[in-house]
């Protein structure tokens, strides 16, 4: 038989109410033994209705005063019978109610164990399941419209769409193998590749709202690297809008990086000010060097500063020509003293630069920057995508896959490759999608989505 799981539902911290959730069979009889009710006539919990009364001890002593539901199977969130206790949102108050709960023979819950369950019983699809986790970790209000449309079913819906399109095509391929001679029935190689095209473009599509709105699902990682002294920890504080870095005229200042949370039209952005570059002898200053070389590839973007009065040198220059374009924003700083058209301005706009003039100090043309960060990180596009079918990492890997073999397709449709040699690449890109729903899963496919959940989720 299923075990039965508990856990503490919400954060562990003083809140107003904390919710103990219990799943499987058993949860009614625990939620009877431990429950006392403040009505005299309680005989026995009323499915969606909240019961007020107390959770006792071993010993018949209150620990909590307490509302309590139960969700009859299979209708519930997981699909199993579910109690949830409104605790008093303590930590301790908490802790013991959920010892009492395992004592009475509960089993801890794993993370995600409660979502799991709700797959496996077929109450959600694996995008919805992974929409929960989405919900949770939301980075922007536009990340979060994206999850609740997952979790509303839009893209499982979109993906079982495709397949049945691919399945139809695959029912056609089987006919053609079948009666080659029957003239009525024969495939027209060219409609059927457009059809494919069609299936493909969709596909493609899904992958592309991937990268156009990662930064608003994930937040994004900004790095402001540069010269000792080209303003970067000025551009920093005036960016976070407080004093937060050290500035001083003593190139160097920096040695360790610095790292504070902003929300840009919306996105919530790691910014990072890191230690100039230059070759130096200070231990503290070399490692801090290197780390800011391993962030400048972790980086959604990078913000290269230049002391624009100095104009820019053959560091720049190779720091420039390291980083792929569409990561990299040149910033010519100090525009108080080098004023808007530097000499050297022009050389880097020729090589295809067009860098960003500025003053870090007196915050000259900072409303410039966020709006040139914005349209970097959402790859032109301001405006989050409405309509939420947007894929998260795994589910764009996916389709790149079912991509993949309908690629393989067409080029086999073009080669004259025999029909039946061509159902392969349709199954794969069917079995690609089913992965994606959970039509077809794996332990180890579950194992590694459901590991990042919280517990009690
Ligand atoms: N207290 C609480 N809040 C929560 C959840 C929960 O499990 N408990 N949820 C999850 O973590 C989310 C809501 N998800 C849920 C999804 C379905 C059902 C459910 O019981 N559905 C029945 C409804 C029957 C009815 O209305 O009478 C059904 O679909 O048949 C409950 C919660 C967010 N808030
Ligand atoms: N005139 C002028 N000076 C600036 C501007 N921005 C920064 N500075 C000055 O440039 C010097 C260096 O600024 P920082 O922000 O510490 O430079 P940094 O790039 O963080 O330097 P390190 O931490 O040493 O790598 C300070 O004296 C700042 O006051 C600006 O817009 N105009
Ligand atoms: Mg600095």
């Amino acid at each position: 038989m299923q075990s039965t799981i508990a856990a503490i539902a919400t954060p562990l911290g003083s809140g107003g109410v904390g919710i103990i959730r219990i799943s499987g069979p058993v949860s009614k009889l625990l939620g009877q033994r431990i429950f006392r009710s403040s009505r005299s006539g309680f005989t026995d919990f009323r499915p969606y209705v909240l019961h007020h009364g107390t959770v006792l001890d071993a010993r018949g002593t209150t620990l909590d005063e307490v509302l309590i539901s139960y969700m009859p199977g299979p209708g519930s969130y997981t699909g199993e019978d579910v109690i949830e206790i409104n605790c008093h949102g303590g930590p301790l108050v908490l802790q013991a109610v959920l010892e009492r709960v395992l004592e009475l023979g509960a089993i801890p819950a794993c993370p995600g164990e409660f979502t799991k369950r709700a797959f496996l019983n077929g109450r959600l699809d694996l995008t919805q399941a992974e929409a929960v986790a989405e919900m949770i970790e939301g980075r922007s209000v536009q990340g979060l419209a994206m999850a609740a449309s997952k979790l509303g079913g839009l893209l499982g819906d979109k993906l079982r769409a495709l397949r049945n399109a691919l399945e139809e095509l695959k029912i056609e391929l089987c006919v053609a193998v079948d009666f080659p001679e029957d003239e009525v029935e024969c495939l027209e190689p060219e409609a059927f590749a457009r059809r494919v095209e069609g299936v493909l473009d969709e596909t493609r599509e899904l992958i592309a709202a991937y990268a156009r709105n990662r930064c608003w699902r994930e937040g994004a990682l900004v790095v402001l690297a540069g010269r000792v002294n080209a303003g970067k920890s000025s551009l920093m504080n005036g960016l976070l809008g407080r004093d937060r870095a050290i500035v001083t005229n003593v190139p160097g200042t920096t040695r360790d990086y610095l790292e504070e949370t902003i929300v840009l039209g919306g996105m919530t952005i790691r910014l990072v000010d890191t230690a100039g570059l230059r070759e130096t002898r200070d231990q503290v200053e070399q490692v801090g060097v290197e780390r800011t070389r391993a962030l400048l590839q972790e980086a959604d973007l990078v913000l290269l500063l230049i002391d624009g009065s100095r104009g820019p040198d053959q560091e720049d220059e190779s720091l420039a020509r390291s980083l792929p374009r569409e990561k990299l924003v040149v910033v010519g700083n100090k525009v108080d003293v080098c004023g808007e058209e530097p000499g050297w301005k022009r050389t880097w706009e020729e090589a295809g630069y067009a860098p960003l003039m500025l003053s870090a100090r007196q915050g000259t043309h900072l409303d410039r920057l966020e709006a040139v960060i914005i349209q970097c990180l959402t790859r032109g596009q301001a405006e989050a995508d409405q309509g939420g079918l947007v894929p998260n990492l795994r589910q764009k890997q996916g389709l790149e896959q079912g991509a993949k073999a309908l690629e393989a397709l067409l080029d086999d449709l073009k080669a004259g490759v025999p029909y039946d040699l061509l159902a392969v690449h349709v199954d794969a890109a069917c079995t690609a999608f089913m992965e994606l729903t959970g039509e077809i899963t794996s332990d180890e496919v579950l194992n590694a989505i459901f590991k990042d959940f919280c517990i009690g989720k």
